[in-house]
């Protein structure tokens, strides 16, 4: 029936004000009025329906795409959007699009210029100023990634050499593999790249620089001379990450003057000497850091609507149990539901939080650079690194255990649950792939244990590091189920786990001549130790954001138990660590699951006002088992009649293929 809640009595058993929770979410009042308002005028407009986005071939799903983009930007003209508003059009329109690249390029190419006016840039090419960034009238894509090469930064192929009698950089694609091959936005729209290329000058390579290249004519879309490009092919999921031309592309001796090399870390002069500045040579790669970082902030958006849809879905489905004709018992109300769900519930809440700090922790570095400090690069690189690996991977599982959690109907693209998936899941991917980068981690930390005996203090999340003898030495010593919801106790143990398996690691390289080769062959075991020193992370700004004043009825005492759950799950999950590492006994670390259990029943009838908070629309959801009002059923069996294939009774093909089979099975029976 419309208009009837199927939830209202779950929402009544909340014992917290959602008002407020919903503050806390957003991450202030301001930005959760900006959601609100944004979220709804999208999902009010009938120019931004999805509903039929996982049907249409991609051709038409691609026009469409490009429809709603237009529409979108014309909108932020019309109504006059702030930067804070047009980037949540962007988020609740919830189309991965060709315009995803050039948003967040913008912002990176702005500091990447404003390291090279710090740099002098300006004058020393001879340019008046001002970012060559095209950002009105023009698209940009990020071209790193070749054929060949993806994670190997250095081993890309492309050439960049530079021609001193025209003042020009030659750009050419040397073999197949040196074609670029993936770039968001490139395969039909963008019409300029930054390109990563080899710098040679006089015949000698200086590795990996930047380069703006005009790819497109801005008069009539077509490739300029030289230049081939093209989208490289349908990806994994019905509509999905279709709505992106990932492109391949190729140069034929391009030449491009001078000042479009991105000169933040190293110049060629007129002459065509190569000039190194005072600078770490990884200020090159602080895009990706600010990609990651946004990926992060994402995952919570992303893991809490399959969450959200999960867990109401879970409220409405019922299985079992009837007695004496009354109605079955809610799925949510098994343990092992509860089990699978909660601590995807309390991880989208803790992703928010370690998203949070890691923009503040982001934004300091910044300005840092600004001043030329460097100094927190290497701890930025290793954070946005392990906390992208540890958040992707995370939400892209969870949001397939969403799925399983809504058995059968979770199936359906109706669910909203494969789309979402297939869109997400090449996250654990781009922008590094997940294994790569907690490889990257792990470098970090095993450089900060070979440096503990020097004067160098381990400050920021390697802090704990510090107290390295403690750490080896202490053990748990307390029994009760309760003694697990201390804050203090919670992060020693993390603390613990993660600087026993970091310095096992390091004892255990230590007996390889070449510590290289050491690294190489304990590569396993290193990931572990770096995903335990991110989920510490994660953890510890969980509890930092307790320590903050939270208003509101019963807001604080939902965040801990959900902070609790998120522990003590990953407790559970990892108990070889914690137990390997002799920091707990079994006795304890049965114990920690009996208080886990406990939190569950805490947490139960808050669960759907806990989603509730999340504030999403029934059009962000994008999903009929999700739906606010629960109405589950009945719109189910609506939406399978408007599936293409129920237009007729008789199928197209029937007369070819069916029928033939028919009448030969007509006959064989005759016959017999
Ligand atoms: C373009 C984005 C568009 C849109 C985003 C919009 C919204 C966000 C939400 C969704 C995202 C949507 C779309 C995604 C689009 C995807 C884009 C891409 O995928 S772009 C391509 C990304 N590619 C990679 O990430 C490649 C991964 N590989 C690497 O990063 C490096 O090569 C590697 C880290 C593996 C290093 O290799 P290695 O050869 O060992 O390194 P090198 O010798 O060059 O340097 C080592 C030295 O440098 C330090 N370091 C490495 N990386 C960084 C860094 N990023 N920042 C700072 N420092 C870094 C490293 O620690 C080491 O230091 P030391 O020598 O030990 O001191
Ligand atoms: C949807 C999507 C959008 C993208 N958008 C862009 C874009 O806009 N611009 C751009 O430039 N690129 C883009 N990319 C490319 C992306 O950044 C790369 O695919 C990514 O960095 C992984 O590199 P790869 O494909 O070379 O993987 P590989 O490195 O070939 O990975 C293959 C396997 O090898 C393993 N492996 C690799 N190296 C190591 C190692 N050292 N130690 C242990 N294991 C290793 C990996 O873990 C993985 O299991 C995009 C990719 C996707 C899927």
């Amino acid at each position: 029936m419309e208009g009837v809640d199927y939830l209202a009595d779950e929402r009544k058993k909340a014992q917290f004000d959602v008002d407020e929770m919903k503050i806390v979410w957003a991450g202030s009042r301001h930005a959760f009025e900006v959601s609100d308002r944004i979220s709804k005028l999208v999902a009010n407009d009938p120019g931004f329906s999805k509903e039929e986005r996982t049907m249409l071939p991609r051709k038409e799903l691609f026009k469409n795409t490009l429809r709603k983009a237009a529409y979108a930007w014309k909108l932020i003209i019309d109504l006059h959007l702030s930067e804070e508003e047009a980037e949540k059009l962007r988020c609740f329109i919830d189309e991965p699009a060709f315009i995803d690249a050039h948003w967040v390029l913008t912002s990176c190419l702005t500091l990447i210029f404003a390291y090279a006016k710090l740099l002098l840039w300006a004058q020393r090419n001879n340019r008046k100023g001002g970012c060559p960034w095209p950002t009105r009238c023009k698209f940009g894509c990020y071209a790193q990634t070749e054929l060949g090469h993806g994670s190997n930064v250095r081993g890309l192929e492309t050439t960049a050499t530079f021609d001193p009698q025209t003042d020009e950089f030659v750009i050419h694609s040397p073999t197949l593999t040196s074609s670029k091959w993936w770039p968001g936005g490139l395969g039909k729209v963008s019409t300029h790249a930054v390109v990563y290329a080899r710098l040679i000058t006089d015949g000698k390579d200086h590795g990996i620089n930047a380069f703006i290249i005009q790819l497109r004519s801005l008069e009539d879309h077509k490739p300029l001379p030289g230049i081939t490009i093209g989208d490289i092919g349908t990806k994994f999921g019905n509509g999905a990450y279709n709505t992106v031309d990932n492109g391949v592309l190729r140069f034929d001796h391009v030449r491009i003057p001078r000042d479009q090399m991105l000169m933040s870390v190293s110049q060629v002069t007129k002459v065509g000497k190569y000039v190194q500045f005072d600078v770490p040579r990884q200020l090159l790669y602080v895009p990706m850091v600010d990609v990651r970082q946004t990926i992060v902030a994402d995952a919570s958006t992303a893991l809490s609507r399959a969450v959200c849809i999960a867990t109401r879905y879970s409220a409405v489905r019922r299985q079992f149990g009837s007695q004496n004709g009354g109605q079955e018992i809610q799925v949510i109300d098994y343990k092992t539901q509860q089990s699978r769900l909660f601590p995807l519930l309390a991880s989208a809440y803790a992703f928010r939080f370690v998203g949070e700090w890691l923009k503040r922790l982001y934004t300091d570095v910044t300005q840092r650079l600004q001043a030329k400090d460097f100094s927190t690069v290497p701890e930025v690189h290793a954070c946005t690194a392990g906390l992208k690996s540890l958040t992707t991977t995370a939400t892209a599982d969870g949001i397939e255990e969403c799925r399983k959690l809504c058995g059968g109907h979770g199936y359906l693209c109706s669910s909203g649950l494969p789309e979402l998936f297939a869109i997400y899941v090449p996250a654990c991917t781009y922008e590094g792939d997940n294994i790569v980068l907690l490889l990257q981690v792990a470098r970090y930390l095993m450089k900060t244990v070979s440096q503990l005996g020097s004067r160098k203090k381990p400050v920021g999340t390697i802090a704990y590091m510090g107290k390295l003898e403690h750490l080896m030495q202490c053990r748990f010593d307390v029994e009760q189920a309760k003694d697990w919801l201390k804050p203090s106790v919670i992060l020693e143990a993390f603390e613990a786990r993660a600087a026993r398996m970091s310095v096992a690691c390091a004892q255990n390289i230590s007996k390889f001549d070449n510590p290289e080769e050491g690294f190489a062959e304990l590569a396993a075991d290193l990931v572990e130790a770096a995903l335990a020193h991110c989920q510490l992370i994660v953890v510890s700004k969980f509890i930092e954001k307790l320590q903050q004043d939270i208003p509101g009825k019963g807001v604080k005492q939902q965040l801990e138990v959900l902070c609790g759950i998120y522990a003590l799950f990953l407790l559970h999950k990892h108990q070889g660590d914690f137990l390997g590492t002799g920091y707990i006994t079994s006795k304890q670390a049965s114990v920690a699951n009996e208080q886990l259990r406990a939190l569950y029943s805490q947490l139960r009838p808050n669960a759907i006002s806990l989603v509730d908070a999340f504030n999403y629309t029934d059009h962000f959801l994008g999903s009929i088992l999700g739906r606010y009002d629960g109405n589950v059923y009945p719109k189910l069996y609506e939406a399978a009649w408007k599936d293409p294939l129920n237009e007729s009774d008789v199928p197209d093909g029937f007369h070819e293929y069916i029928r033939p089979l028919l009448k030969q099975q007509l006959l064989q029976t005759a016959r017999l």
